[in-house]
């Protein structure tokens, strides 16, 4: 094996998962214990939900994997690549190359038409747009007659598929998706789902999605369930009703 100084920058091998956790463990300052040695591998192509109660840990987890956070202890890997170590601007790159992001609401940028909004990760990385890509991208998501229009001229949920879009622009090697129907009204966040189902389905995009609803969650090939900092369950092919009846049993009600 090829190793070179830069650790983003050694060969990855092509099987390699697109996420690795390994005994990864986060304290915040004041000592709160919010990760608590937590293994998960999301293999490349999976649509994985994140879920639990309210503070059990799934924002630490998502910015851990993403590596938006450095956890105080454990490995994270994103497409092979190990993070541990690097300074803010290699893992501000490896994020700009590897991750794409999904949030509540929507973090399109007001001034910029939606053309603008989806090309922008590839802007900011120098990277050539390949136009047949984003031309199937733009028409997967619906957009393609409101190309020139400013964000606060689309609805809720169009602003969500153009923000899904730009997050697949750069083909990341995973998509991060945090609470990404909790602004939209039911029809609109099961629009929205089923996009992701299809973009997973179909395009084999590895997609994390955060979320505290259990009807949310079913949408997803594999649900984890965390409860203090731990994953404690994991389930394929959730359904609602079992997700629901889970987080009622840990509840104690
Ligand atoms: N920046 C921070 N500083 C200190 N403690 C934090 C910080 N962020 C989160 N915590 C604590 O870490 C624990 C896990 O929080 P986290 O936000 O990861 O949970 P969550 O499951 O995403 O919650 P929610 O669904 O409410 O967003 C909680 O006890 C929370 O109070």
């Amino acid at each position: 094996m090829f190793f070179t100084s830069d650790p983003t920058e050694r060969p990855v091998s092509p099987d390699a998962p697109a996420i690795a956790l390994d005994h990864v463990s986060h304290t915040y300052d004041g000592g709160v214990l919010a990760l608590d040695d937590v293994s998960l591998t999301v293999q490349r192509g999976e649509f994985l939900a994140v879920m639990g109660p309210s503070g059990s840990g799934k924002s630490t987890l998502m910015h851990s994997a993403a590596a938006l956070e450095v956890p105080t202890s454990g490995t994270v890997r994103i497409d092979g690549r190990d993070t541990r170590g690097l300074s803010e601007t290699k893992r501000t790159e490896l994020r700009r190359d590897l991750v794409g992001f999904v949030f509540q609401s929507y973090n399109l940028v007001p001034s910029l038409s939606v053309s603008d909004n989806i090309t922008l990760p590839l802007r900011l990385a120098g990277r050539a747009p390949d136009v047949a890509w984003i031309a199937s991208l733009v028409d997967r998501v619906g957009l393609s007659g409101r190309l020139e229009h400013r964000p606060a001229e689309l609805s809720g949920g169009q602003q969500q598929r153009a923000a899904i879009a730009r997050a697949l622009v750069a083909r990341p090697a995973v998509v991060f998706a945090d609470e990404p129907t909790g602004a939209l009204d039911l029809r609109t966040a099961q629009e929205v789902l089923e996009l992701f189902g299809e973009v997973a389905e179909d395009l084999g995009q590895t997609i994390v999605m955060v979320t505290h609803d259990p009807a949310v969650a079913a949408r997803a090939g594999t649900a984890v369930v965390m409860a203090d900092g731990r994953i404690v369950q994991t389930v394929q092919q959730p359904t609602a009703a079992d997700l629901a009846g889970r987080l009622v049993a840990m509840s104690g009600v």
